[in-house]
C-alpha cells in the first residue's frame, strides 16, 4: 500500500484537500487531529503541564490556547512539545496503517519537509495558496488575529522552499478547480498502486 504524504502550510486548505481523497474513500490519517488527542491523554498531558509549567483543567486536560501562547513564540518550547508528542503521533500512524486496506493513504500533516520526513513517503503533495488567502481564512476560522496567524506561520517554511521539494502541487483558490486537481492525482495513484 503506497503512502502519501500530504502536507502545506496553515490555512493552505491541507484538511480540505484530505476530505476530498476521503470522499473517494481513500483513508486519510490527519496528524493534527491525532496529536491532540494524545495531549488529552492524562499521562501527556501530566508531561506537558509540568514541562512548560502549566496547569491542567478541572478534568485533567491541557488549556490549549495557554500553551499555543507558548510554543508558537518560541522555537525551542515548540521542539520540546513536539518531542514529546510525535514518537507517539508516528505509533499510531504505524498501527493504523497496518489496519487499511486500500490502494493507497493520505498521511496529512503541517510539517512534513522541515521534519525530513519526505523519505517516508512514496509521493508529497504540496497544497498551496497565497499567503494573504491563508491569513484570511485562518482568522476567520479561528477567531484569531492577523499577529496570530503570522507566528503561527513562522515554524513552518516558506512555500517556494517546500515547492521545490514537492512531487506534486495542488494550488488550492477555487473549490472546483482543486476538486480537479485532486481527482487527477487520484487516478495517477490508482494507475500505480495496481501496476
Ligand atoms: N478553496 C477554498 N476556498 C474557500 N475557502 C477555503 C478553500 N480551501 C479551504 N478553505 C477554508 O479555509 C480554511 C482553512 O482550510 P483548511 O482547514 O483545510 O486548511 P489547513 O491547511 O488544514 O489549515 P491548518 O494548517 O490551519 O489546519 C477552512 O475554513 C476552509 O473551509
Amino acid at each position: 500500500m503506497i503512502k502519501i504524504g500530504l502536507t502545506g502550510g496553515i490555512g493552505s486548505g491541507k484538511t480540505t484537500v484530505a476530505q476530498m481523497f476521503q470522499d473517494l474513500q481513500i483513508p486519510v490519517f490527519i496528524a493534527d487531529i491525532e496529536a491532540k488527542k494524545i495531549l488529552d491523554d492524562f499521562k501527556v498531558a501530566s508531561k506537558v503541564a509540568e514541562t512548560f509549567g502549566l496547569n491542567l483543567t478541572a478534568e485533567g486536560l491541557i488549556h490549549k490556547p495557554d500553551l499555543a501562547a507558548i510554543v508558537f513564540k518560541d522555537d525551542h518550547a515548540l521542539q520540546n512539545l513536539n518531542s514529546i508528542i510525535h514518537p507517539r503521533v508516528h505509533e499510531r500512524f504505524k498501527k493504523w496503517f497496518n489496519e487499511q486496506d486500500a490502494p493507497y493513504i493520505i498521511y496529512e500533516a503541517a510539517i512534513i519537509f522541515e521534519k525530513d520526513r519526505a523519505s517516508d513517503f512514496y509521493y508529497t503533495i504540496l497544497v498551496t495558496a497565497p499567503e494573504k488567502v491563508r491569513i484570511d481564512r485562518v482568522m476567520l476560522r479561528d477567531h484569531v488575529s492577523y499577529e496570530d496567524v503570522k507566528s503561527r506561520m513562522k515554524a513552518q517554511w516558506s512555500e517556494s522552499k517546500k515547492k521545490k521539494l514537492a512531487d506534486f502541487i495542488i494550488e488550492n483558490i477555487n473549490l472546483k478547480q482543486t476538486q480537479q486537481q485532486v481527482k487527477e492525482l487520484h487516478e495517477k495513484f490508482l494507475n500505480i498502486s495496481y501496476k
